[in-house]
């Protein structure tokens, strides 16, 4: 092989190796800060929403009843944690500037122009708070994804990871995440706010909403 094309091969590895890195780089940051945050925001609401938590332990206690592990094999039994989470997930609205995309040709929506290679940032935010789909869409009412015999309801406008061709590459895994942590963390661990003050349900807003500090108590129900 001359040395030329050793230096070809050498370059296309190069390529591939920084595609792997910042492909890399791509899913640990998307997959850190995103559903670490909506965690903690679990807890910010359950605390301001005592009686929803009621709600919660009492469908543990029923179903579980012990100290363990919850797994995925449990989750349709669990159709309560399940909408407690999608709530969570559609108020704290984590990403509510999407990703910037640019158009790949001429778009016409609602009689306006929009021309090739226009960057737009689509606005999960409009539809997770569309008063149709979701009543008193400020309020965690994890009801709303249930129907009247306790049973999953699906909201087609319940789209916390977006839609089409990029929406989120991870939706699978941080689902089962948070079902996961959010489900075992509760069933583990009583939870109770601090001398009576409630955590801030402001959101600190950056790329991904982060939550204000807070403390709370914890305490051991097994
Ligand atoms: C609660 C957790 C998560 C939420 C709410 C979330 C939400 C989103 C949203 C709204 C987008 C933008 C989609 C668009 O622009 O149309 C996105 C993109 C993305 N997410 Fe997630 N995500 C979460 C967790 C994760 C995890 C755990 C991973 C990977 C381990 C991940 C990897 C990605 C990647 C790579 C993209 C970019 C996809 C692309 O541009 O083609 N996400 N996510």
């Amino acid at each position: 092989m001359s040395l030329c094309n050793i230096i070809k091969v050498w370059l296309k590895n190069k390529q591939i190796y920084f595609q792997l890195i910042n492909a890399l780089y791509d899913i640990f940051i998307a997959g850190q800060e995103t559903t670490a945050n909506t965690i903690i925001f679990s807890v910010i609401y359950a605390l301001n929403y005592p009686e929803k938590l009621k709600k919660l332990y009492h469908e543990l206690d029923k179903v579980i009843g012990s100290d363990r592990r919850i797994t995925l094999a449990d989750r349709n039994s669990l159709p309560y944690c399940n909408a407690f989470i999608y709530e969570v997930q559609r108020l704290v609205n984590l990403l509510p500037q999407n990703l910037p995309h640019k158009l790949t040709k001429d778009v016409e929506i609602r009689g306006y122009k929009i021309p090739k290679n226009t960057v737009i940032l689509p606005q999960v935010s409009s539809v997770l708070y569309d008063e149709k789909a979701f009543p008193n869409p400020e309020t965690f009412i994890p009801e709303r994804f249930l129907d009247s015999e306790g049973q999953p309801k699906r909201i087609d406008e319940f789209i916390p990871f977006s839609l089409g061709k990029r929406q989120c590459l991870g939706e699978s895994l941080a689902k089962m995440e948070l079902y996961l942590i959010i489900a075992n963390f509760f069933n583990q661990y009583k939870l109770e706010s601090e001398n009576g003050s409630l955590p801030s349900m402001k959101k600190v807003p950056g790329v991904t909403v982060q939550p204000h500090p807070f403390k709370c108590s914890l305490k051991k129900r097994y």
